[in-house]
């Protein structure tokens, strides 16, 4: 696992960024698609802005990738202003010269959730797996929606949301509790850990519990980005306040690496 740290959110988003946009020209280079996960949040919002200046400044073309979302909500019109379709179409797609037969997005509008996260499942083998997988966390260290308590084995699947998720993202629907759908649609822990590679982003001290428990403790479902230790390839990237609970060795260790992760991002 590596852990990066950045001095703030928006150092955090262009390291993202770079090492997106790196690996998408790699794939291209070599006339690849390239297969990325992606989440919602506002954590990755600076990360797909820096994408989209990249694109505009001809740095880099999406052409040549597919997309699979994390997750949406249960029973909330696709057009709605905070589904997570409204969501990616706004603050992403729609900037960028993705194809959109490559964008996939859960459908929790179908009636037949179990058909559904089948056949998202079979999209993602089909679309040859998934390379990179980028994840943000809730303050209880899930991923996706994969709550507390969530199995580590699990896959694409309906999910009931829990009081502290429900409460934190409140605040997309004018602080109204009653409006916040209360299930999902969501990756499973295990569709994440099947891609080539997973990237998860942790910015503010609200985390900071969260990331200790994720790379310091072991590995819990009641903490389920915990399970990405077990993961070959992971890298977590954290702005400073999102280390405040972290021990000094671990952030010595892996400040000393920076040196060597910054090449990682040589663009
Ligand atoms: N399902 C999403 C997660 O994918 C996201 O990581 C989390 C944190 O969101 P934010 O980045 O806004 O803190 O919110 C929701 O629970």
């Amino acid at each position: 696992m590596k852990l990066i740290i950045e001095e703030n959110a928006e150092k955090v988003a262009d390291f993202a960024a770079r090492y997106v946009a790196r690996k998408i020209a790699e794939a291209s280079e070599k006339k690849k698609f390239f297969v990325l996960g992606l989440p919602t949040g506002s954590t990755p919002l600076g990360m797909y802005k820096k994408l989209i200046e990249f694109y505009k400044e001809g740095m880099i073309s999406f052409e040549m990738v597919k997309t699979f979302n994390m997750d949406e909500y249960v029973d909330l019109p696709r057009d709605h202003p905070e589904s997570y379709h409204s969501f990616m179409f706004d603050n992403f797609f729609r900037h960028i010269d993705i194809q959109p037969a490559n964008i996939h997005i859960l459908n929790g509008n179908t009636g037949d959730h179990e058909k559904e996260c089948a056949e998202y499942e079979k999209k993602i083998l089909e679309a040859g797996g998934i390379d990179l997988f980028i994840g943000g966390i809730g303050p209880d260290g899930h991923i996706a929606f994969n709550e507390p308590g969530s199995s580590l084995a699990s896959r694409t699947r309906i999910k009931t949301l829990n009081e502290d998720t429900i409460q934190a993202n409140a605040r997309f629907f004018g602080g109204d509790l009653s409006k916040v759908p209360t299930q999902a649609l969501t990756v499973g822990v295990q569709t994440v850990m099947d891609a080539r590679e997973v990237m998860i982003l942790i910015t503010g001290s609200h985390k900071a519990l969260a990331l200790h428990q994720a790379i310091e403790c072991g590995v819990s479902h009641m903490c389920t980005v915990s399970a990405m230790q077990m993961h070959p390839c992971a890298t977590f990237v954290a702005d400073e306040d999102a280390t405040l609970e972290l021990k000094v060795k671990t952030v010595k260790y892996f400040k000393g690496l920076m040196a060597l992760h910054r090449k990682l991002v040589e663009f």
